[in-house]
């Protein structure tokens, strides 16, 4: 009788036994398993194998063998199951083996402040990733290419950039901005010096005609002066184009009277992406209808540097990244991939308009160039006021 009694009492004891947590590399190897990410050999079926780990500062990287013929999509779709299954940020890539990286921190809304800019740098932060805060430089990679959903944080992203540049170099920045947008976003900025802006695909044509004509102009100088890229000279300026709706822009999308405009503005912005970079002219093209059709070919084959927020479809990621996974974003707006050869995910910085017009008020002077701030070092009590002025 007693024996009969022990049975349950052992069991309902083993109920309170704590379990050994299951480690992220046995949770990863299940995921893989329940997720059928593997190939059939024979009766057998091959998974991912893990090879090797490396512990990193706040991340622990996987490196996995692929079994031939897994292909990259199949892999790249398991990680939202990883992520989901581990509670935890990661990030993978296939080169060879497939390296998984899982980070303890995960991305988070973050405000753009002025501790940002770089003086005298070509150098914005596009973003903070798993490793910090991400800096693009268009002095050495001079062309980006955007896209996502709208909503997902384009505008807010492009107003980061602009702001930095502007206030990293007031004296040496010049924007021409065709905000097909109808000129919503960027034609408040209009006011300054450094900005002209397009609202429309004629004045969109126009102003490209204009840029295209300074662009012969520097070639013929460049040439009969042996250079081959500004970076190498003492010139300081550089012209961004910022083009905010591509697709509007597009003789593919667009008809009626407005497609010869189009298509003048395409070839032009051909133009810029492929002989720009070295005289000096930075391209950031920006969609929010990420195919074939708004992102031209011969622009996009010239642009390295990419970003992508949420894309409803996967053949948008592979538009803007030439791979797979924008669609598989957060649905957060800010969060992107930044992609320069490898992939990362990002949060934006936020950036609004009033913060935009007060920092340039802090920073630019009533003709929207350079002040610096000078403390005289005044001794207190001498009766002057003693807050630091400012002079042009
Ligand atoms: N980095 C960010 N951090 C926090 N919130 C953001 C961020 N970016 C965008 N948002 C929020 O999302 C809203 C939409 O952003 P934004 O206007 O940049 O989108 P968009 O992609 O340009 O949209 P559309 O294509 O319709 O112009 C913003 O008003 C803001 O509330």
């Amino acid at each position: 009788m007693l024996e009969w009694l022990a049975i349950p009492a052992l069991a309902m004891g083993a109920a309170f036994i704590p379990k050994k947590p299951v480690s992220d590399e046995v949770k990863i190897q299940r995921i893989f398993e329940n997720t059928n990410t593997c190939i059939k050999f024979g009766d057998s079926l091959q998974h991912p194998k893990l090879r090797t780990k490396k512990n990193g500062d706040g991340y622990v990287s996987y490196f996995y063998s692929v079994p031939l013929g897994l292909g990259e999509s199949n892999i790249q779709s398991v990680l939202p199951a990883i992520k989901d299954g581990l509670n935890k940020e990661a990030e993978m890539e296939l080169d060879g083996f497939l390296k998984l990286t899982v980070y303890e921190t995960k991305l988070s809304n973050w405000t753009y402040d002025d501790k940002l800019i770089r003086p005298g740098t070509w150098e914005v932060p596009v973003g903070v990733s798993y490793q910090g805060i991400l800096y693009h430089d268009f002095d050495k990679l001079p062309h980006m290419l955007m896209g996502g959903a709208t909503r997902f944080g384009k505008t807010v992203c492009l107003k980061a950039i602009f702001n930095t540049l502007l206030l990293n170099n007031p004296d040496d920045a010049e924007f021409y901005i065709l905000d097909m947008k109808a000129g919503l976003e960027f034609y408040k900025f209009s006011g300054l010096p450094q900005v002209k802006v397009a609202c429309d695909v004629y004045e969109a044509a126009e102003m490209l005609n204009e840029i295209v004509e300074q662009l012969k102009g520097d070639e013929k100088m460049f040439r009969s002066r042996g250079w081959n890229n500004i970076v190498d000279t003492p010139i300081k300026k550089r012209k961004f184009v910022i083009v905010d709706e591509g697709a509007e822009l597009s003789p593919r999308i667009i008809g009626g009277s407005k497609k010869k405009y189009a298509e003048y503005s395409q070839s032009a912005l051909s133009e810029i992406s492929r002989i720009g970079g070295g005289i000096g002219l930075r391209l950031i093209y920006c969609t929010q209808y990420p195919t074939k059709e708004s992102v031209s070919m011969s622009v996009k084959m010239n642009i390295v540097s990419r970003i992508s927020f949420l894309v409803p479809e996967a053949i948008g990621s592979k538009v803007l990244l030439d791979e797979y996974g924008a669609e598989k974003l957060p649905a957060i707006p800010g969060r992107a991939i930044y992609k320069v050869e490898k992939k990362h995910f990002i949060q934006v910085p936020y950036i609004n308009d009033k913060m935009i017009f007060q920092m340039m008020g802090e920073r630019l002077d009533e003709n929207g160039k350079n002040r610096t701030v000078v403390n005289d070092h005044r001794q207190a009590g001498s009766g002057e006021d003693q807050t630091p002025t400012t002079h042009t």
